[in-house]
């Protein structure tokens, strides 16, 4: 019965530009019959914060370790600054690794050692002399706030301070990307923006690249520049994050996007109907231009006739107008159809959920 009206966002093109830090070419992993990885190809510029999104057993895990170098590819190429890590040997992957700072859902802490002696530990083991370590730490505390816990120890931090010496760690070393691998799945909700200002702010300030995987679509709205859907080792979509929210083209992402996007109040959706009844509920996407613009009030003068609000408001992701709506439209004639014209010809996505009896 839903009937789309809508206009196809295509993922972007995965060309290389000099500015790549990461790019993946078509890489596939096979453990046995399961394809973990079946042909991944993304980019990760310059600055930019990538999502990667996907459910349990998608191939997220597989794709850090490819990454970093503790899995090797079937087929592929991984280029981390130009250097295909795939064809390199263990010996050569090392200062490549250096490249790549980490941070973990659990922290990995190590829990004997202080906090800036765990800042401090990658430049322990890149040899550097004990003074530029401790300078190190002392800067990075500094940036995630945590100068006055230098001499405390893992055990007596909170969730999001001991998160706070994961980031200031992965630092030490100036790498050229952040691998974020679920660094806030483990942290209350407060907690969990603290964390992502923290990485927003870094990006910022430092022009670091960082790329992201997460299970949560929260993570994705709050710091990604971009976002990668992956499902069944394949990437199913990608493009800007405000424009995939404002128009997701699969199952998938419309499944993991079904908990923050605004949904048809339960008490409406257990009366939907295929059948016409009185009234059509018609669901409204709208974004960028579409969703500036006075659409509720125009419909009211353009098309005569009742319409009633249900639900739905406008939200704001990378400064860009995206919203639902939710309307309950009179059957009769061809209200509905000149409805959906006016809407579907101002920009907005309109899919007709079903029917209701209706109000008397
Ligand atoms: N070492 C392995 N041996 C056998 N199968 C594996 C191995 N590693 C991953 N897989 C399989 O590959 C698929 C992708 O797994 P992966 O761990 O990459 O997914 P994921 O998205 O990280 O999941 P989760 O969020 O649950 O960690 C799954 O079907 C998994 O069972």
């Amino acid at each position: 019965m839903n009937q789309h009206f809508s206009a196809t966002v295509q993922p972007a093109a995965e060309t290389r530009t000099p500015e790549d830090v990461v790019r993946l070419t078509d890489v596939k992993r096979r453990f046995g019959a399961t394809a973990a990885l079946d042909g991944v190809s993304l980019r990760v510029r310059k600055g930019e914060i990538l999502g990667i999104i996907g459910r349990s057993g998608a191939g997220k895990s597989t794709l850090i370790r490819c990454l970093n170098g503790l899995e090797r590819p079937d087929f592929g190429e991984i280029f981390i600054e130009g250097r295909d890590i795939a064809r390199l040997g263990e010996r050569e992957l090392q200062p490549l690794r250096r490249r790549i700072g980490m941070i973990f859902q659990h922290f990995n802490l190590l829990s004997a050692k202080t906090v800036e002696d765990n800042v401090a530990l990658p430049l322990k083991i890149e040899g550097r002399p004990k003074a530029e370590r401790l300078h190190r730490a002392a800067e990075l505390l500094e940036l995630v706030g945590l100068s006055a816990k230098a001499k405390a120890y893992p055990a007596s931090l909170s969730g999001g301070q001991k998160q706070r010496v994961g980031v200031a760690r992965a630092l030490a070393a100036r790498p050229a990307l952040l691998l974020s691998d679920e660094a806030t799945s483990a942290l209350d909700p407060e907690t969990t923006r603290s964390i992502l200002a923290l990485l927003k702010d870094i990006n910022r300030q430092l022009g670091l690249t960082i790329l992201s995987i997460t299970h949560e679509m929260e993570v994705i709205r709050s710091i990604a520049d971009r976002v990668a859907v992956i499902d069944a080792g394949r990437i199913v979509e990608a493009g800007p994050v405000w424009s995939v929210f404002a128009n997701p083209q699969s199952r998938i992402t419309q499944s993991l996007l079904g908990g923050i996007r605004p949904q048809l109040p339960d008490e409406i959706a257990a009366s939907l109907s295929a059948s016409a009844g009185k009234e059509a509920i018609l669901r409204i996407d709208v974004a960028g231009e579409a969703a500036s613009r006075p659409l509720l009030s125009d419909l009211a003068t353009s098309i005569p006739g009742s319409f009633r609000l249900i639900h739905g408001g406008i939200d704001h992701i990378q400064q860009q107008p995206v919203g639902s709506l939710f309307l309950g439209v009179p059957t009769g004639a061809d209200h509905v159809a000149r409805v959906i014209d006016f809407l579907a010809g101002r920009g907005a996505r309109v899919e007709v959920l079903g029917y209701v009896a209706g109000n008397d």
